[in-house]
């Protein structure tokens, strides 16, 4: 409610050049009587109650000719006329509006004090007639009755609703959300239990926050010059609609340049289609009930054809993910854009024309189209196509779907299936004289870059699958199209699995993990319509959150919760290191027990996030991989009140800095779209334990690293916030909490 500093400055200096020059041209204004009785009447619209602050609103309309301004605008005397006129209905509506406003809050925060004290609860206004809680009554229309006799009272459905315990101050999240980076503006937010003067402290004091150092991660204050005030929209609106009153047009008012020295806004929009501009903001904003306003303006909804137009955008911005429910998702829709069904472009022979050698005897290049191709006498043809299953075909159809000119050789890899087969498959489903365009040149399996397909980065953006072995163990991975799913197709039993994920921002990022057997590709026949592509790429990416190497194949199952709302039993309770988390129920070894949800962040915004965890001395930042962190401090679950414990064995004589022992650990795997941290029970588990997790070794060393000695780069600089994340810079990042090493290098101790 404050005004913003910028345009109060503006104004304040625009009212100055009005006073010099207000006594020579007081004269020249051109004010019609009937003028001065609209800026009247326009601002006497109001109560009785406010009837004190619009009778300020007087223009002196002494020497006032009728009917100038409609004339004078174009010449610049005119203007200069209007401008004064502007400046003043300005400067007066800006007073009335302050000098009602603080009536206003005054009034407002006296009546919520008032039903604090009470106890009173709000009512409903709003109640639902019979015919609109009929289920069986017609769709439309439906009727809402507000009466007075009918009444919902909501207070004694929730006498015994209490406010959220300070603990879910945190936005609870079933998925992670992608953040990358904190704009320029990140304000400080303390939490629910802290005050604007800093961290309570056992002892009574206050650990006050050091803002110096935290405005130094930023180069500008820029929310300063960004922030739009409202009141100062309401002000201009109210200003703008008494001088059109006047018969002042926005066209004037805009050419004197004195509401562009005080917003930003434009008073009218570019084209009718751009609804940037004071007017078009004043249609869809709720003012406070200011007397100086004419009644508000009715909300205009937006024209069909504005919306059909837009659909086309607006749509694939929505997320395809079913559990998803955001409209604009940066998780999901960058990372798994919806498979678009593609169209071949090479005709049957062209397929043999990339140039590779036979994947073997059976190849479809020594037969069929390769054989007439390359000259060479053909190999036997293999099984005949007819003994392949329904099942076969329609996983066959669905990945040439997603990528219609897919090498068969690759293919047969998928399948299972001899390349030659698939050869004649895809020439029966796209005949030659279908492809339109031959375009011999291009091939759609780019050559890795080792020249070999064991090299499981050098897939491209394209379906192809490559083999890899791993501790003798193989497996093969499939990428389709941009999206970052992998289909494994392995030989039974544990496997290695890497599965490589594209993200958009700054680097892709890879991660290793231990999974079982995971469904093969026939599953893609268990949706024999074709639209359910996208099932199937969900099945799979649940499917790829596997579990641990040799664990019970049942955990593949609960694969589908990690990527949404599935958590094990659990509460929130006071525990020796504030709050902690604790079963609800027992669970057994392994047991996948929830995922750690979080804001996704980038590095350099973990950096500036340590002021903030250096003060609280609370850390919610869990690292996911090198580009990506986990930070639980503002939206998570309640994993984030997981406390830490001890190793159960001393790892490179690290022994633990607290009393209990770990009993879970942690692991990045693939979710639904990405990647996430998963928390899986380490020992057997009775309902009542709080659960612990080893934070790592440098946790406390660092998290503690500012408090002791607030000098410790001894410069005799308060470090306090500041320092840390500075001394860590190259000694190793400060924040990491630590998953299991075991795992690849994204979850080794930073040293
Ligand atoms: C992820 S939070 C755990 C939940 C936290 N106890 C709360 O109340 O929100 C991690 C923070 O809890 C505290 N913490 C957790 N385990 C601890 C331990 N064993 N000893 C001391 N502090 C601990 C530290 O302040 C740490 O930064």
């Amino acid at each position: 409610m404050k005004p913003s500093t910028i345009a109060h400055d503006s104004f304040v200096h625009l009212r100055e050049e009005e006073e010099e020059s207000s006594e020579s041209s007081s004269a020249e204004v051109g004010i019609s009587s009937a003028a001065t009785q609209a800026i009247s009447s326009a601002s006497t619209m109001s109560s009785a109650s406010t009837n004190k602050h619009t009778s300020q609103v007087k223009v002196d309309a002494s020497n006032h000719t009728t009917g100038s301004y409609r004339k004078a605008g174009n010449d610049g005397k005119g203007l200069d006329s209007i401008r004064k006129v502007c400046l003043e209905v300005l400067r007066k509506t800006w007073d009335e509006f302050y000098e009602w406003e603080r009536e206003y809050c005054e009034a407002k925060l006296a009546a919520l004090m008032d039903e604090r004290r009470k106890g009173a609860r709000v009512k409903t206004t709003t109640t639902i007639t019979a015919e609109a809680a009929n289920p069986s009554s017609p769709p439309a229309p439906v009727l809402i009755t507000l009466s007075s006799e009918n009444m919902l009272d909501l207070s004694d459905a929730f006498a015994d609703f209490d406010a959220d315990p300070k603990y879910e101050s945190c936005t609870p999240l079933y998925g992670n959300v992608h953040i990358g980076d904190d704009p320029d503006m990140m304000p400080f937010l303390p939490f629910g239990e802290e005050d604007w003067d800093g961290y309570p402290l056992p002892d009574g004091g206050r650990r006050r926050f050091s803002y110096e150092g935290y405005i130094k991660e930023y180069s500008k204050l820029a929310w300063m010059s960004e922030f739009d005030d409202p009141d100062l929209d309401c002000i201009l609106y109210a200003t703008t609609q008494r001088l059109l009153s006047m018969s002042i047009s926005y066209e004037q008012m805009a050419a004197i340049g004195v509401f562009a020295r005080v917003s930003r806004l434009p008073l009218l929009s570019a084209s009718p289609s751009d609804h940037y501009g004071l007017e078009a903001r004043a249609a869809r904003r709720v003012f406070p009930p200011f007397p100086g306003l004419p009644s508000s303006p009715a909300p205009r909804p937006p024209a069909p054809s504005i919306l059909l137009t837009f659909k086309p955008y607006i749509f694939p911005f929505f997320c395809h993910n079913l559990t998803c429910i955001r409209h604009i998702c940066p998780t999901h829709s960058d990372r798994t854009p919806y498979p678009h069904p593609t169209t071949p472009e090479k005709k049957s022979v062209e397929l043999a024309d990339d140039g590779s050698s036979p994947c073997s005897p059976m190849c479809f290049l020594l037969s069929g189209a390769g054989q007439v191709r390359r000259g060479t006498t053909g190999a036997p043809q293999s099984a005949p196509l007819a003994s392949w299953s329904a099942q076969d075909k329609d996983t066959l159809i669905t990945f040439l779907e997603l990528d219609a000119d897919a090498r068969p050789c690759d293919l047969a890899v998928i399948m299972k299936k001899s390349c030659d087969d698939i050869f004649r498959f895809r020439k029966r489903m796209f005949p030659d004289p279908t492809i339109a365009s031959c375009n011999p040149g291009k091939a759609s399996l780019k050559p890795s870059k080792h020249g070999t397909r064991d090299n499981i980065l050098g897939g491209g953006p394209y379906l192809c699958s490559f083999s890899y072995g791993v501790e003798a163990h193989r497996f093969d991975l499939l990428i389709i199209k941009h999206m970052s799913l992998q289909v494994h197709v392995t030989t039974p039993g544990p496997v290695i699995s890497l599965a490589l994920a594209y993200a958009p921002i700054r680097s892709a990022s890879v991660s290793a993990s231990a999974t079982t057997f995971v469904p093969s590709v026939k599953d893609a026949s268990a949706n024999p319509n074709k639209a359910s592509k996208v099932a199937v790429q969900k099945k799979y990416a649940a499917a790829q959150c596997a579990v641990l190497a040799g664990a019970p194949s049942v955990h593949a199952i609960q694969n589908n919760a990690l990527a949404g709302k599935y958590r094990k039993a659990v509460e929130v309770r006071q525990s020796a290191h504030g709050y902690g988390l604790f079963l609800k129920e027992s669970v057994v070894a392994n047991e996948f027990l929830m995922e750690y949800t979080g804001e996704a962040i980038l590095e350099p915004t973990c950096v500036s996030r340590d002021h903030l965890i250096i003060h609280r001395q609370r850390n919610y930042l869990f690292s996911l991989h090198k580009t990506l962190s986990i930070d639980s401090s503002l939206a998570g679950d309640p994993s984030r009140f997981i406390n830490h414990g001890n190793p159960p064995t001393s790892v490179d004589g690290y022994t633990g800095a607290g009393e209990g022992i770990a009993n879970v650990h942690s692991r990045v795997e693939i979710t639904n779209g990405g990647h996430g941290i998963m928390i899986y029970a380490a020992v057997d588990m009775d309902a009542g334990t709080e659960l612990l997790l080893d934070y790592g070794p440098n946790f406390f060393k660092q998290l503690h690293g500012g408090d002791d000695d607030d000098d410790d780069d001894g410069d005799g600089a308060d470090n306090e916030g500041v320092a840390v994340a500075e001394e860590e810079e190259g000694a190793g990042k400060f924040i990491y909490w630590d998953d299991d090493p075991e795992y690849g290098e994204e979850q080794e101790y930073r040293e």
